[in-house]
């Protein structure tokens, strides 16, 4: 079983202590969602574990290996990295961005029917088949995010770090993409979302590391972590855990005093 950890990790960042000494362990076969205040570090932690982003100290590890060591094609054909703000400044057709995310995996003679499968396959999972032929700049900002996690999934990445996937979608995408992640978890790949929706992590993860301020405030199943001392610690709110119908909903009630 794959895992991706960190030791130590630290970034300061414009005189300021962004990571704290980050310490996790994370295993394939999971989806573990990464929440806390805006400004926490939830992306520069992502981005740490990606090779995105060099520590000031410490680092990550795929399998005992560096991440920011691996050779960059190596490591994109484990792992995928979905931004929070994606760009496209192409004016391409939405099955030509897909099948970017097969670049890692393209020999010299370019892609083969292996690769033109996967991009099918990714599309469809995604649920971006209709827009195959459609300029990605003419798509809505939801269906552009969904075109972008069929990218990241054409890889058939061993681990997904996705920062706020489900920022932008409707409900209805959310469930879709969260019961995605669901899948891909019981495959055996390692799913790692940043989430500002506490319910949705909640329901969605196995696994909950609260950040805050730059470091972990707590980490464990979903309800173990998301107490409302923890929601008050790390938010300043005060919030209840309720029985909704499909499993327990964190009602915010207001600021804490
Ligand atoms: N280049 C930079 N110079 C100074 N500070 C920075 C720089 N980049 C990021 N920061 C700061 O680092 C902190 C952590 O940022 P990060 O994007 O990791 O937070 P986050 O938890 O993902 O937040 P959000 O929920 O708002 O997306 C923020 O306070 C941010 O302003």
């Amino acid at each position: 079983m794959s895992v991706l950890s960190c030791q130590d990790v630290r970034v300061t960042l414009g005189g300021r202590s962004v990571l704290a000494g980050i310490d996790l362990t994370l295993a394939a076969g999971q989806v573990t969602a990464i929440v806390g205040p805006n400004g926490a570090g939830k992306s520069t932690l992502l981005a740490c574990l990606a090779a995105l982003r060099t520590p000031d100290s410490g680092a990550a590890h795929l399998d005992g290996q560096p991440v920011t060591a691996m050779p960059p094609r190596a490591l994109a054909q484990r792992l995928a990295f979905l931004p929070q703000t994606p760009e496209i400044a192409w004016a391409v057709d939405a099955r030509t961005l897909v099948g970017l995310g097969r670049i890692p995996f393209l020999g010299a003679r370019g892609g083969g029917s292996a690769d033109a499968a996967a991009v099918t396959q990714a599309m469809e999972l995604a649920g971006v088949s209709e827009f195959a032929g459609r300029v990605v700049t003419s798509l809505s900002g939801g269906e552009r995010a969904r075109v972008l996690i069929a990218r990241a999934l054409a890889g058939e990445p061993e681990w997904l770090l996705a920062d706020e996937p489900l920022s932008g979608l409707d409900p209805a995408h959310q469930l879709d993409v969260a019961g995605l992640f669901r899948v891909m978890a019981l495959a055996g790949a390692g799913v790692v979302v940043t989430l500002h929706d506490l319910t949705m992590a909640l329901r969605l993860a196995d696994r909950v590391v609260v950040l805050a301020a730059g470091a972990v405030l707590a980490d464990g199943a979903p309800v173990d972590a998301l107490t409302p001392a923890v929601l008050r610690a790390a938010y300043g709110i005060e919030a209840r855990v309720l029985a909704g119908a499909q499993g327990p909903i964190i009602d915010v009630v207001r600021r804490a005093g």
